[in-house]
C-alpha cells in the first residue's frame, strides 16, 4: 500500500506527480474541449510557461470563443446548469410549466476549458497563474469550468459587479479552488488599484464550519497566494479586526497548529495584533466573538460592523445556515455592511429551504441598505450533476449487522479480510478486499472513543500496532487534533475513527474506505461522509455503512442515494463502454431493488428526531431516562464483553462496593455525627 504517496498532498512532502488518465480527473464525465474545439488538452500536460500572459498584458485574447450552441452542448455533456434566479423569479409569475420557467432562466456563459485561459482571456495575476500551474492541475473540473468565468469576467471591466452565487457541486470536485482563484485575483487587482499598503485590512471573509476545514482552506490559499502580494490567514486568539478590539482569549477558540502564523501578527507591539491579512478564514463562532464578545449572552445585540468586507464566502453553506450555526453565520453576514458585498455559497448539498433562506437574506440585505434595483448584482445558481447524490465513482455497501456487536465483527472483518470473507467463495468477479486508509464515523464522541479502545490493538505490532489507529473529535485539544490530521495525511495513521467533525470539506486525498459505523443522521450527511473518498476523480473508493435493527426505520434515504449513484454510474458506464473498463464495472454489493421496496419510508418526525439527536439507543444516558431506555442504551454500547461477562463484572464491583461501605459505615457514624456538646 502506498498510503504515503496518496495522502501526501497538503503536507509539503515531495512525491512524484504523474499525469492522471483522463477518466481520473474530476471532469471524468467527459473531457473538456480546448479553445479550438478539439480535445487536444486531454492526455497532454500543459507547458507551464507557454501560455501565461504577463501581468498587465491584456492584448492576448482567445482565438475562438464557443458559440451558444457549443456552450449548450458543453453544459449538457458536463451536467452543468446555470440559472439566473432573478429571471427565474420573473418567469415563475407566468403560467408556463415549471420546466419551461427553468429553461427560460438558464444562461450559457463561456466556460473555462483550460487553465491557460486564465492568463490569456482573464488576464489574471501571473504569479497566481504560476501557482496554479505549480499545483499540477491539468484541466479545470466542471465546477471550475462553470464558475470561474462567472466570477472572473466582471473583474475585467470597471464598474462591473460579480454576481452573488450559489454553487452545488459534488464532493471532492474542486470547489475550494473555484472560489479561491477569483478571490485572490480580485484582491490582487484591488491592491494594484490602491497601491497604498498602509491601508491594508481584511477585505474578504471565508466561513467554514470546523477548525480542520479552516486550516485546510488557509493552507490551500497560501499555496495560491504565494508571490501575489495577497495574504490569507485563519482567525486566532487575540486577533483584532479593528484597533482596540482584541478577542477575548477564553471566549475565542483557537485554530489548528498547522496553520502557520501570520507574519503580521508576530510583530511584538500591540497594534500588530490587528489582522492585516487580506483574506480571513474563520469558523462563524470565532468571528462572531471577535465582532461582539458578549454575543452569546445577548444574540439580539448587533455585532460591530465590518464595512470594508467586499466578499463573503460560505463554504459548506448548508451547514453554516443550518440551525446549529445559523445565528452566528447570519450575524457575520449582517455585520458586512458594504453595499458592494459579493456573497457566494458553496456545498455539495443545499436543500431548498436553505436556498430560500440564502436568497431571502440577500434580498432583505439589499432592501435594508437601500441599494437601487439597477445596482443590485446578478443572482446565479450553478448546479453540477444531480443534486444530493453521491459521486458515481464510489462503491457503496449497505450492510445489515442486526446488532451492535455485529457491527464490531463487521468492522474487524473489514480490517482483517480473509479470502473466505472478501471474495464470496471463489467468485472471480468479487470486489477485492478494501484497503486502508479507513475513515470511520460514529454518532457520538463517546462512541468514537469506545470504538478506538476496542480496535486499538487490532493492527499487528510488526505493521505499527496501535500507532496506526487514532481517534479524532472535538473534545481533544487543538494541537492533538492537528497532529492526528497531519499523521493521517502523511499515511502514518491507517484507521482514523471520528465523528461528523470530519464529514465536511476535509480533503484526505487517499482515503480508500469510509465506514459509517453508525449511520449518519441525514441524507446530506451520508453524501458528505461518503465524499471523503473518491476525491478529485479517484476511483476505487468504497463507502461501507453498517445498520442494525434500530436503524431500519431510517435507512431508506441512504438506500435511495446509493441507488441514484449506481444509476449514474451505470449510465456513465454506457457512455464509456468502448474503453473505460473501470467505469463499466458496476460496484459490488449494490442496492437490490427488493431492499428499496422493503425498507419503510422515513416519516418527517423521525427524520427530524434523527437529525437533532441521532439514533436513540446510541445517545448518552441522561438522568431523566427511564430504566428501559437506560438498558437499551447500555446494550448499544460498543464493546466485546458479552452480557454474561458484563453482569459478572458488575456483580463483583457491587460486592466490593458493599464490603467497602460496610467497613466505612461505623467510622462515618462516629465522625459524621454532629457534636452535641458535653451534655
Ligand atoms: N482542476 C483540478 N484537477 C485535479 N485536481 C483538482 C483540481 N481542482 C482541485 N483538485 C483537487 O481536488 C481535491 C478536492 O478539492 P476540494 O477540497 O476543493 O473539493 P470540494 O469540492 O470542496 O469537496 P467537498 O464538497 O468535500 O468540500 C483536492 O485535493 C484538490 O487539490
Amino acid at each position: 500500500m502506498d498510503a504515503l504517496k496518496l495522502l501526501s498532498r497538503s503536507t509539503g512532502l515531495k512525491t512524484k506527480i504523474s499525469k492522471p488518465s483522463p477518466q481520473n480527473v474530476p471532469s471524468a464525465s467527459g473531457h473538456i474541449p480546448s479553445e479550438n474545439g478539439s480535445d487536444s488538452t486531454v492526455g497532454r500536460k500543459r507547458k507551464r510557461d507557454s501560455k501565461d500572459s504577463d501581468d498587465g498584458d491584456s492584448s492576448v485574447t482567445l482565438s475562438h470563443l464557443l458559440t451558444e450552441e457549443e456552450v449548450r452542448q458543453f453544459q449538457k455533456k458536463h451536467k452543468i446548469k446555470i440559472v439566473d434566479l432573478k429571471l427565474f423569479r420573473a418567469a415563475s409569475k407566468s403560467t408556463d410549466s415549471r420546466k419551461s420557467q427553468k429553461e427560460q432562466s438558464r444562461i450559457f456563459p463561456q466556460p473555462l476549458t483550460s487553465f491557460g485561459q486564465l492568463g490569456q482571456q482573464y488576464n489574471i495575476n501571473s504569479a497566481l497563474a504560476g501557482n496554479i500551474a505549480q499545483q499540477a492541475y491539468f484541466e479545470p473540473t466542471e465546477v471550475q469550468a462553470a464558475t470561474l468565468p462567472l466570477l472572473l469576467k466582471p473583474l475585467l471591466e470597471e464598474g462591473q459587479q460579480e454576481p452573488d452565487l450559489l454553487t452545488i457541486a459534488p464532493t471532492g470536485s474542486g470547489k475550494t479552488l473555484a472560489f479561491l482563484i477569483p478571490l485572490i485575483e480580485k484582491t490582487s487587482r484591488a491592491h494594484r488599484q490602491r497601491r497604498d499598503q498602509a491601508e491594508k485590512h481584511v477585505s474578504s471573509i471565508i466561513l467554514a464550519p470546523t477548525k480542520e476545514l479552516v486550516s485546510q482552506i488557509v493552507n490551500e490559499g497560501r499555496k495560491l497566494c504565494s508571490k501575489t502580494g495577497v495574504s490569507i490567514t485563519a482567525m486566532r486568539k487575540g486577533m483584532e479586526l479593528w484597533e482596540g478590539h482584541a478577542v477575548e482569549a477564553e471566549s475565542q477558540s483557537d485554530v489548528d497548529e498547522d496553520v502557520e502564523h501570520n507574519s503580521d501578527l508576530e510583530k511584538d507591539h500591540n497594534p500588530s495584533r490587528l489582522v492585516k491579512a487580506d483574506i480571513l478564514v474563520s469558523t462563524p463562532l470565532s468571528l462572531v466573538h471577535a465582532l461582539c464578545p458578549a454575543w452569546e449572552e445577548d444574540q439580539t445585540k448587533p455585532p460591530n460592523p465590518l464595512p470594508h468586507i467586499e466578499t463573503l464566502i460560505l463554504d459548506e453553506a448548508d451547514v453554516l445556515l443550518d440551525p446549529l450555526f445559523r445565528a452566528q453565520t447570519l450575524a457575520v453576514w449582517a455585520a458586512c455592511t458594504s453595499p458592494s458585498l459579493q456573497i457566494s455559497l458553496w456545498s455539495a448539498t443545499i436543500g431548498s429551504s436553505i436556498e430560500e433562506l440564502a436568497i431571502s437574506t440577500i434580498y432583505q440585505r439589499q432592501k435594508r441598505l437601500k441599494i437601487p434595483r439597477s445596482q443590485r448584482p446578478q443572482l446565479l445558481r450553478t448546479i453540477i450533476g444531480l443534486k444530493d447524490t453521491s459521486l458515481p465513482s464510489i462503491s457503496h455497501r449497505l450492510t445489515y449487522t442486526a446488532t451492535e456487536s455485529g457491527k464490531l465483527l463487521g468492522m474487524r472483518q473489514l480490517l482483517h479480510p480473509t479470502r473466505a470473507t472478501s471474495s464470496s467463495k471463489g467468485d472471480a468477479d468479487a470486489a477485492p478486499p478494501p484497503r486502508t486508509p479507513f475513515l470511520v464515523f460514529t454518532q457520538t464522541i463517546a462512541r468514537a472513543q469506545s470504538l478506538y479502545d476496542e480496535l486499538q490493538y487490532d493492527i499487528p505490532a510488526p505493521a505499527g500496532g496501535s500507532s496506526r489507529i487514532a481517534v479524532l473529535h472535538s473534545s481533544l485539544p487543538d494541537h492533538v487534533r492537528s497532529s492526528i490530521m497531519q499523521k493521517f495525511r502523511e499515511g502514518k495513521i491507517w484507521v482514523l475513527i471520528t465523528t461528523d467533525l470530519l464529514s465536511r470539506g476535509v480533503d484526505f486525498r487517499g482515503v480508500n474506505v469510509v465506514v459509517n459505523y453508525d449511520i449518519p443522521t441525514t441524507v446530506a450527511g451520508y453524501v458528505h461522509r461518503a465524499g471523503r473518498t473518491g476525491r478529485a476523480g479517484r476511483r476505487g473508493g468504497v463507502c461501507v455503512s453498517f445498520y442494525t435493527k434500530e436503524d431500519i426505520q431510517y435507512v431508506k434515504g441512504i438506500a435511495n442515494v446509493i441507488a441514484a449513484s449506481e444509476k449514474a454510474q451505470a449510465s456513465s458506464a454506457n457512455r464509456h463502454e468502448n474503453g473505460d473498463s473501470a467505469a463499466a464495472s458496476l460496484p459490488a454489493g449494490g442496492i437490490q431493488p427488493w431492499l428499496l421496496h422493503a425498507l419503510p419510508d422515513v416519516s418527517k418526525t423521525a427524520k427530524k428526531d434523527l437529525k437533532l439527536h441521532g439514533v436513540q439507543s446510541r445517545r448518552a444516558i441522561h438522568a431523566d431516562d427511564d430504566e428501559k431506555t437506560r438498558r437499551m442504551k447500555r446494550k448499544a454500547r460498543i464493546g466485546t464483553q458479552s452480557g454474561y461477562e458484563k453482569r459478572e463484572v458488575n456483580r463483583k464491583r457491587a460486592a466490593v462496593q458493599a464490603s467497602l461501605s460496610r467497613r466505612t459505615a461505623p467510622q462515618e457514624r462516629d465522625t459524621g455525627a454532629e457534636w452535641g456538646g458535653f451534655d
